[in-house]
């Protein structure tokens, strides 16, 4: 169930999963390597799938692992259904969040508005939003208004316990709350939902609805007497919402809700929102996908004998290259993957680059700097580099600085490495996208040096903070010896994933990466000579109800002040984002 960088590979057989084992392990084990590419098991059913693709379709520049952009994926889907497909079915689905993490949708006034252009170029067969489009009432708008209504998307833009206020204050469904329709070829029967996880932070055009809540609707009931068991024959449940979710275990509520009135269906999940290359087993009849972040992963997934009682399953994560692409859509060369429509939206993001000057170069990255590869102490940790040089640089727009002052960020408002080479004005928005307001509360310090260590224990549920990966990663110490790890001379380090069908889901064997647990929080201090009893302490606005919730805990036990600590204690501070403060310390470096 678990993207593991530093777990790996081939060599191994699956690895024991329980009472499903003898049902599945086929699956794993047959199809053969060529090269070192884990070839794909096409079957009667077929799905393509990308979720949590934050704005990049315009390739990873720094990446070759990565390398191709959404041209590219479009020549591939068309090239794999002509070559690959033939008289079977292929669906084609997306789970959302397709904002933050890229100059390609945040560098654009509305956020995404380019963006949303290419990404539509896709012919999605499925799709829906994620808690990315909910942030903001500018994203919300336009995922509406471009994407759910789009005649593009008819019928196809599923959100079943998501609602858009109209600018008339009116409540209507984000898009259909199913889709029921037949596969071009077999003809198979399927009936789609689509669930958000329970996320409660949207904007005040969207409203969700906690998936197990909504399934007791009168529109399900509804759905359940149209369609029973008889007249379906694949259930696919694809949402903004992890497949392994060991907290929440929304998706398991889903699907025992599920399992009461199709208690035979086959029932395929496809799952995001954690990042993570994940494939999980459900029953015998259900398995789940979830296809990673980035545009770093497609999402492969086959089933065979789909009306049998023994439904066969069959998962891969392809590298999103154009080796890896042109690999599995069987064509001779690389050169002929290109199809004109893919080369135009190349040629078109291409343009976008231009236009939002996105390439301009802003200074040098002297090496390389890894959220969790490399441990928190490490010169070559990013959020070292962050509290040790970039956030002192912070200066209050609202405040004189004579105070000592606590700066404290989540550390998932970092969202990638920064690598060695140039920085250019997209990598401000790939490391650090989201333009957080920073806030400070005056404080004695016998509780501001406390609010660090208070939001990083791990005995309390924050989830939120750190980054979506890193909640899943955390698992893997536990799981250290299931697969072995790989470092072969002339491999590339990537991806080696552990799931419920083993470590062989890769479409390509990678060497593996270590991995160090992060934090939900880092901070730098400043502690000036003859300091007094209270001190600043700034963080980020998203953050202010935990840092409430983390002051009124540690005052409780240690009884510093009088009064409960609310919004109302909070100011602006003002000043940079940590983005921009990034790359003032990166143009610094060529001066010095
Ligand atoms: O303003 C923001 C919004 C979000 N975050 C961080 O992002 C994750 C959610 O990202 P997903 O891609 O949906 O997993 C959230 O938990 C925060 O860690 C942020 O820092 N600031
Ligand atoms: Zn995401
Ligand atoms: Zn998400």
């Amino acid at each position: 169930m678990l993207t593991a960088f530093w777990l790996s590979i081939a060599v191994v057989s699956a690895i024991p999963i329980g009472k499903f084992q003898a049902v599945f392990n086929g699956a794993e084990e047959k199809g053969h390597d060529e090269g070192n590419f884990r070839d794909l098991k096409v079957g009667e059913l077929n799905f393509l799938h990308t979720t949590d693709t934050h704005g990049w379709l315009g390739s990873h520049l720094t990446q070759a692992n990565y390398g191709a952009d959404w041209g590219d994926f479009i020549s591939f889907t068309t090239k794999f259904k002509e070559r690959r497909i033939g008289s079977n079915d292929l669906l084609l689905i997306d789970t959302g969040d397709k904002h933050d993490g890229n100059g390609i949708s945040d560098a654009t006034v509305p956020n995404g508005i380019r963006s949303t252009e290419i990404f539509n170029e896709q012919d999605y067969d499925l799709l829906t939003l994620g808690n990315h489009e909910l942030y903001t009432e500018d994203n919300t708008i336009l995922e509406y208004y471009s994407t759910v209504v789009n005649d593009k998307f008819k019928g196809k833009y599923v959100a079943s316990n998501v609602e858009f206020v109209t600018n008339e204050s009116e409540i209507v469904p984000f898009g259909s709350k199913y889709r029921f329709f037949q596969t071009s070829n077999l003809r198979y029967n399927i009936l789609a939902f689509s669930f958000l996880f329970n996320f409660q932070r949207a904007n005040s055009r969207a409203i969700v609805t906690p998936a197990a809540e909504e399934l007791q609707k009168d529109w399900f009931q509804e759905v359940v007497n149209s369609y029973p068991e008889e007249k379906v024959d694949v259930i696919i449940v694809f949402g903004h919402m992890p497949i392994t979710d060991p907290e929440e275990h929304e998706i398991n509520k889903v699907h025992a809700i599920l399992r009461t009135y199709y208690p035979n269906s086959v029932i395929q999940y496809f799952g995001g929102h954690s990042h993570i290359r994940d494939f999980a087993i459900f029953d015998e009849l259900s398995t789940g996908l979830q296809s990673g972040r980035f545009a770093e992963t497609v999402g492969f997934l086959s089933i065979d004998n789909v009306r049998s009682e023994a439904p066969r399953f069959s998962r891969r994560y392809i590298d999103f290259n154009k080796d890896s692409f042109a690999h599995h859509s069987g064509v001779n060369f690389k050169k002929d993957l290109r199809t004109e429509r893919g080369a135009n939206v190349s040629s078109k993001i291409g343009e976008i680059r231009e236009e939002l000057n996105l390439t301009s170069v802003v200074g040098y990255v002297p090496r390389s700097y890894y959220m969790d590869s490399k441990p928190l102490t490490s010169k070559k940790n990013i959020y070292n580099l962050l509290t040790t040089n970039v956030l002192p640089l912070l200066k209050s727009k609202k405040t004189n600085s004579s105070k000592s002052r606590f700066i404290l960020i989540n550390t998932g408002s970092i969202r990638y490495d920064l690598y060695e080479g140039e920085f250019t004005k997209d990598t401000e928005y790939i490391v650090s996208p989201f333009s957080n307001d920073w806030n400070f509360v005056e404080i004695p310090l016998a509780l501001a040096e406390d609010v660090a260590a208070y939001l990083n224990n791990g005995a309390i549920l924050m989830t939120s903070m750190g980054p979506p990966e890193s909640r899943m990663k955390a698992e893997l110490p536990k799981r250290r010896d299931s697969c072995p790890f790989i470092h072969t001379p002339g491999f590339t380090k990537g991806y080696t994933t552990l799931d419920d069908f083993g470590c062989k889901g890769d479409d390509k064997v990678h060497n593996s990466e270590l991995y160090f647990p992060v934090p939900n929080v880092v901070q730098s201090v400043e502690l000036q000579a003859g300091w007094s009893e209270s001190v600043h302490f700034v963080f980020y606005s998203f953050i202010q109800p935990y840092v409430i919730n983390a002051l009124n805990a540690l005052n409780e036990e240690k009884k510093v002040v009088t009064y409960k600590f609310s919004d109302a204690d909070c100011m602006k501070y003002g000043g940079k984002s940590t983005g921009e403060l990034l790359k003032d310390y990166i143009r610094s470096l060529d001066k010095s």
